[in-house]
């Protein structure tokens, strides 16, 4: 076993990755080779109501998470006293807790269990318009403009929505961070959580009191930052003493045992994968899962307007990052398979099946054509803008929503199809469009690499190289993000020195989807040219 490491490689020593996505956690227990034992996973709820609310709640979570860990441990047959280290990632929620931890309602519902605004939730489209609208210079780190995705837009929402919540709250914390002050009673804060979605300056290691005073948050520069954070540490660093007694003996592992500052899923997802062929700056991380993220690694800033960044050492110790994707992109499809008059039958059998809508609607697609790349022949006169929830880069627009041309009478199975390969290639094309923008902004990449729950499927990742004009590399690692979690419990557990060292050892190719050429390449040039013509038009639709 290459540990990559000076300890003993006799000694059997595991860590155990945690990931928070919006549908579901999912805890994976791995050796020092990376190589992953065991994995459990729970669905999470989300509480979505009029007016783009969508909640989560803080204790549901954290106790899906102890019992996953248990399960892993459990099933692994490993020794909990052998677990040398956790990481946790998890979607860029914000939880706010009031003093002594309890929750604290942030809707209308007024349910207290109610204590998460989660990442997709615009409730705050309003206060980032004029946030935007001030043009500080701390937004020349986010891409240009804030997304109401991120926390400072929420939290003045929270201000001027619900004051007595804002007065009350004791912390506002990334979903992550909750996670780890949980695990430890540690208030740190992630880099990685605070850079990319509460605008501290990492490169300049503070945050900016002008911007918090000139969008209404005084309360936050006169405390000194207390609730929002003061401790910001690199991801992977060990938290306080390790687990808790407390959180030991929920998750069934040993009190002390380390746990590292977290990340967001997508950029674990990233340091999962772009270690690859060892140079993070050619590789673009996609992490395809309800949203998609395009992660891009760089030596010096590149400034793109619409894409989030350049954030400071937020996912590859000491680069910067661009942040791209799609807020919606699983979720987009499966709105998509929705509104089709055949999905109710397939889901039930897909349900029967027990694999989840879009893998059956994959595999069936996958038998009606001889080869992957010729699956774009089943869309044929169908096109769709996927932006189900607006779109996240490269134009930043949480206005923006879906367009799908070229409907007919059909209602059948293969019309069904047929619409699933064409919001697929609007994925594609969106990813394109990304990838061609930061070329043109001077962050060029190589190759695609992925990861995420609906980028497991060969149909998918051939589309998505077809349709993106780069090759996709799967890695080894069946879930890399689990592994990118991973990798922060090892370097907290002292197997590596640090995230870059680790994720080098750690990833390795599986498989490369080459883009296709001749014939159907010139079917996705115009598929993409037309892709581009619908988005401008909504967007003149919309402005007229
Ligand atoms: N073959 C597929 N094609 C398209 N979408 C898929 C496929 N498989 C899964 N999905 C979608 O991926 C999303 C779940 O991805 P996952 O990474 O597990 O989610 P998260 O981490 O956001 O909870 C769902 O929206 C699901 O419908
Ligand atoms: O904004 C993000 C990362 O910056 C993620 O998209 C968000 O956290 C949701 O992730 P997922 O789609 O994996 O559930």
């Amino acid at each position: 076993m290459n540990t990559g490491t000076n300890m003993s490689p006799e000694a059997a020593r595991y860590v155990i990755g945690i990931d928070v996505g919006t549908g579901s956690a999912r805890a994976g227990l791995f050796d020092l080779s990376g190589r992953m034992l065991a994995v459990a996973k729970r669905d999470i709820s989300l509480f979505k109501e009029a007016g783009s609310i969508v909640e989560q709640s803080s204790s549901e979570i954290w106790n899906a998470v102890c019992s996953i860990v248990r399960e892993v441990v459990t099933s692994s047959g490993v020794n909990a006293g052998d677990v040398i280290g956790l990481g946790f990632d998890a979607t860029c929620s914000l939880v706010v807790l009031g003093e002594g931890g309890q929750s604290l309602p942030v809707g209308p519902s007024e349910d207290a269990n109610r204590d998460i605004i989660v990442w997709m939730d615009h409730r705050a489209v309003d206060q980032a318009e004029r946030i935007n609208a001030q043009g500080h210079d701390v937004l020349r780190y986010v891409g240009g403009r804030i997304s109401p995705e991120m926390e400072t837009p929420k939290i003045l929402w929270l201000k001027e929505n619900r004051p007595q919540i804002f007065r009350a709250a004791w912390q506002f914390f990334d979903l992550a961070d909750f996670l780890t002050w949980k695990s430890t009673g540690d208030l740190a804060r992630s880099t990685c959580t605070v850079t990319c979605k509460w605008t501290y300056l990492a490169h300049e290691q503070r945050w900016d009191p002008g911007y918090f005073r000139g969008i209404g948050l005084d309360e936050l520069v006169d405390e000194a930052f207390a609730r929002i954070g003061t401790d910001i540490v690199e991801p992977g660093t060990p938290l306080g003493e390790g687990l808790t007694t407390a959180a030991a003996e929920a998750m069934g592992l040993k009190p002390g045992t380390a746990v590292a500052a977290g990340m967001i899923d997508a950029h674990a997802g990233g340091i999962g994968t772009v270690g690859i062929g060892g140079r993070p700056e050619k590789n673009l991380a996609y992490v395809f899962g309800t949203s998609s993220c395009t992660m891009t690694s760089t030596s010096d800033p590149v400034f793109v307007p619409g894409v989030w960044g350049p954030y400071y050492s937020a996912m590859v110790p000491g680069m910067w990052l661009n942040e791209g994707g799609q807020s919606a992109a699983g979720a987009a499809i499966d709105q998509l398979l929705f509104f089709h008059p055949a999905s109710a039958d397939a889901a039930s059998k897909a349900s029967e099946m027990r694999i989840p809508l879009p893998v059956l609607i994959a595999d069936a697609a996958a038998m009606r054509t001889d080869n992957n790349s010729d699956v774009v022949r089943l869309a044929e006169g169908l096109h769709v803008v996927p932006e189900f929830l607006g779109n996240r880069a490269p134009f930043a627009d949480p206005h923006a929503r879906a367009t799908v041309v070229g409907l007919g009478m059909e209602r059948d199975f293969e019309s069904l199809v047929a619409l699933y390969v064409a919001g697929l290639c609007g994925i594609g094309y969106g990813l394109r469009q990304i990838i061609e923008t930061q070329a043109g902004a001077g962050a060029d990449v190589e190759q695609v690499v992925i990861s995420g729950g609906a980028g497991q499927h060969d149909l998918v990742r051939q589309l998505l190289a077809d349709a993106s004009g780069k090759p996709v590399v799967a890695t080894v690692a069946e879930e890399p993000v689990l592994l990118g979690s991973a990798i922060l419990g090892a370097v907290a557990g002292g197997a590596f020195g640090d995230a870059n060292q680790a994720m080098m050892a750690l990833t390795k190719v599986d498989k490369v989807y080459q883009p296709a050429e001749g014939v159907v390449a010139g079917i996705h040039a115009k598929r993409y040219a037309a892709f581009k013509t619908l988005q401008a038009c909504a967007r003149e639709i919309r402005a007229l």
